[in-house]
């Protein structure tokens, strides 16, 4: 929680209190339903938490933003975000129906209104949302595949739209299909060398290939 703290300092009570509790949250249904691994559960601030607020250092959601969380897993990124931008619409989906049950509990167990979720492949949602956010789903084409249908086009927020995905290591041979591309090491917001090789990229609405 210090961890958090130490890079998120004007979060309100009402934050501090939430993610304060994800701790709780997670041991408990971590018995039931394994979704996250016993060592990141010790460290599931920096992990997990922090990992996954390392997009909103690179972008701000505004109130009205839709966000779509692409394979949620046990709720990351989608519930630290979430939990940070309490205005803005998320919508976490996932293919295996017990993560969503998890991140359905969580949701439950922090008032998280702001939050609605989807067992189902992303391939068959009909939305469109202003930001795709995801951490380790798939390659990088294949999900750009799955979701550049999916980018609204009209939003006022048209200029930044596109896809903010957590990656890790190299990324030049991934990514030299799409030059329009930037790449944001997340060292250089967090100082923990978990952060070491991991980065945001950030691919906008009309990324070319
Ligand atoms: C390695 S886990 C990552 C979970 C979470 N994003 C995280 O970083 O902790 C990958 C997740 O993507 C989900 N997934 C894979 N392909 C998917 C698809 N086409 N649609 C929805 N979920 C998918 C899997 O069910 C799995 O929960």
């Amino acid at each position: 929680m210090e961890l958090l703290l130490k890079y998120f300092p004007d979060i309100t009570e009402t934050q501090k209190k939430q993610f304060a509790l994800l701790q709780s949250l997670y041991e408990d249904w971590n018995l039931k339903i394994n979704v996250v691994s016993r060592k990141d559960i010790d460290e599931l601030y920096l992990r997990h938490v922090l990992h996954s607020l390392g997009i909103a250092k690179v972008q701000s959601f505004l109130p009205d933003a839709n966000i779509l969380d692409v394979g949620t897993g046990g709720g990351f990124p989608g519930i630290p975000l979430a939990i940070l931008f309490p205005e803005t619409n998320f919508h976490l989906v996932d293919s295996i129906g017990k993560k969503i049950k998890v991140v359905n509990e969580v949701v439950e167990g922090l008032k998280l209104d702001n939050v609605k979720t989807t067992n189902d492949r992303v391939e068959t949602l009909n939305g469109k949302y202003d930001f795709i956010v995801s951490r380790a789903v798939a390659q990088m084409e294949t999900f750009v595949h799955w979701v550049q249908g999916k980018i609204a086009k009209h939003s006022q927020h048209e200029r930044k739209n596109g896809i903010l995905y957590l990656k890790g290591g190299d990324l030049s041979e991934e990514l030299q299909l799409y030059r329009n591309a930037s790449i944001f090491p997340l060292i250089d917001f967090f100082e923990e060398d978990f952060f070491e090789t991991k980065s945001v990229v950030y691919l906008p609405l009309k990324f070319r290939r």
